[in-house]
Parts: structure tokens; C-alpha cells; sequence
């Protein structure tokens, strides 16, 4: 393998640190510690393991956190009303409600009524709207503003660099593109309706792969000394874990890869933390 191994635990241990000296400064500073109210749905499994790991991660820093679980049919109604609580509620700081949830519940009006100065996860209209009009004050979401971080500590400045990124959802896709265009890379948006893929990506210097579509990007793709950073977690019938991308072929070329595990999933968590606790002194301030 001749790319550089982005090892986004590591990284992620290392933004859990600065945000455990954040939550200790805001602690002593105003007697009490951040809060992280997380509501979950249902019971997607994958969901369970989520939520159970961003309780445990943000214990560990010190933050206080809690759980809110609604059984797997309640109404949107009564997921806004859990939000309604948690947003008048002076203990918690961030909120954020675990995707996806059951078909029943409306996403968009339960993600819009988290007040955007607790939306932990940047998912509501006025952090993407303010993310999109180039505001710095707005907060961003998860798992692309862990990417840049990834980027960042990868060496890779994204300033002049062609970027592609696969797949346009409102969690990873659509943000992501807006990140590296305020970091002023020339950015390609590609999704299923691409024309050709190969020719797209064989131009990036930077490839995000978050299409969700197991090893569709091709390791003979990918442009000598790119950065590929790999959203996609795929679960084979075998059981295994693979990512978007050709993993050992696209290592053979790129500068510098995510792993699938270990490479973006852990900084989405590590990122909501540094919300958290972004989100906690910025309530403070504005007071
Ligand atoms: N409200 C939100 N919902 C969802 C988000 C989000 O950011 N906010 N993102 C994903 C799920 N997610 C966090 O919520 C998440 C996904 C994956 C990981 C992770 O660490 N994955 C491991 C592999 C885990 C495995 O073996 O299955 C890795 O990549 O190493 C963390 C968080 C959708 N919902």
C-alpha cells in the first residue's frame, strides 16, 4: 500500500481530548457541565449502537447526556413534543434525534423544530442555510466537518484542489461540497445519475466516496496522490464492513485513505462532541 493511512480513531481520540479541555473550562467557568440530549426512535440496531456510543463518548468527556427513547410508533407529534421539552430545557445545550427514523414520523418538521442554536447535528434550515451563505456562525454537520478535520491533520489543504464528492444527501453530500468550496476547492457534485463516474474522479485530487453503494469507486479511478476519504459503510453478506471505495487497489494510487471501519465513522462522533460544547459556551454568550 503506498497511501498514507488516515486513522480516524486516532484522530478522533485526539478532538475527544480538546473537547474534554473544553467541557472542563466550561465547567469551572459556569458550575455545571454542557448537556447532550440524544432522542432515538424505535429500534433500528444500528441506531442503538450509535446512540450508545455517543452517550458513552460524551460521558468521557465530562458533558452530561441523556437518552430519550420513543417506541417504534410514535407520531410525529410526539417526537416534537419531546424536542419541544428538550429545547426549553436550560440543563441540555445540544439535541439532536437519531436518523433515520421510523417512515411514519416527518423527518424535515422534526429536524426544523430543534432550536438551531441546540441543533448539535447542523441538520436544521437555518445551520444549512447559513452554511450555504457562507456564514462562519452557523453550526456544521457532523460527519462532513469531521472530514475537513481528517483533511486538515492528513496534510491535505483543499485551496485550488479539484474535489469530488459522490452522493448529494442533506447529511453528508450537499454539506460536504459547501465545506470544500469554503475552503476554496474547485468542487464536483456527482450522484447516480452521473454520466461517467470514472471520468469524474480520475480528475479529483480530493474523492469523497458517500454514495452508499459497496466498492463502486474503482482503486484504477482514482488520480496518483489523491486524497480519498471513504463515507460508505456497507454491511456484505458476508458479514464484512466495506466502504465506497476500491479500498487496496485505490490505495495502491492515492496519497492518502480512509479506512472502512476506523476512518470517518468515529469523527461523526467526535464532531458532535465539539458541537456540543461549541453549542454550550455559544448559549452562554449570547445571554
Ligand atoms: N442524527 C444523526 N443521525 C445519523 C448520523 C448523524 O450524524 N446524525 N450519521 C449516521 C450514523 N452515525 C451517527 O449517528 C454513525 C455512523 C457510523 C459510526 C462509526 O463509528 N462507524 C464505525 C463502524 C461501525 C460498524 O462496525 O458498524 C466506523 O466507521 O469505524 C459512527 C456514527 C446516520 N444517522
Amino acid at each position: 500500500m503506498a497511501a498514507e493511512l488516515i486513522d480516524g480513531k486516532a484522530i478522533a481520540a485526539k478532538v475527544r481530548g480538546e473537547v474534554a479541555e473544553k467541557v472542563r473550562a466550561f465547567q469551572a467557568a459556569h458550575g455545571r457541565a454542557p448537556g447532550l440530549a440524544v432522542v432515538r426512535v424505535g429500534h433500528d440496531p444500528a441506531s442503538e449502537v450509535y446512540v450508545r456510543g455517543k452517550i458513552k463518548a460524551s460521558g468521557e468527556t465530562g458533558m452530561v447526556s441523556e437518552e430519550h427513547h420513543l417506541p417504534e410508533d410514535a407520531s410525529t407529534s410526539e417526537v416534537l413534543a419531546a424536542v419541544e421539552r428538550l429545547n426549553a430545557d436550560p440543563k441540555i445545550d445540544g439535541i439532536l434525534v437519531q436518523l433515520p427514523l421510523p417512515k411514519q414520523v416527518d423527518e424535515q418538521t422534526v429536524l426544523d423544530a430543534i432550536a438551531p442554536a441546540k441543533d448539535v447535528d447542523g441538520f436544521h434550515l437555518i445551520n444549512a442555510g447559513k452554511l450555504l451563505s457562507g456564514r462562519k456562525d452557523g453550526v456544521r454537520a457532523c460527519t462532513p466537518f469531521g472530514i475537513m478535520r481528517l483533511l486538515r491533520e492528513a496534510g491535505c489543504d483543499p485551496a485550488g484542489k479539484r474535489a469530488v464528492v459522490i452522493g448529494r444527501s442533506n447529511i453528508v453530500g450537499k454539506p460536504m461540497a459547501l465545506l470544500l468550496l469554503e475552503a476554496n476547492a474547485t468542487v464536483t457534485v456527482c450522484h447516480s445519475r452521473t454520466r461517467d463516474l470514472a471520468e469524474e474522479v480520475a480528475r479529483a485530487d480530493i474523492v469523497v466516496a458517500a454514495i452508499g453503494r459497496p466498492e463502486l469507486v474503482r482503486g484504477a479511478w482514482i488520480r496518483e496522490g489523491a486524497y480519498v476519504i471513504d463515507v460508505g459503510m456497507n454491511r456484505l453478506e458476508s458479514g464484512k464492513l466495506v466502504g465506497d471505495v476500491e479500498f487496496a487497489a485505490a490505495a495502491q494510487r492515492a496519497a492518502a485513505i480512509t479506512p472502512v471501519p476506523g476512518g470517518v465513522g468515529p469523527m461523526t462522533i467526535a464532531m458532535l462532541l465539539s458541537n456540543t460544547v461549541d453549542a454550550a459556551n455559544a448559549r452562554i454568550a449570547a445571554k
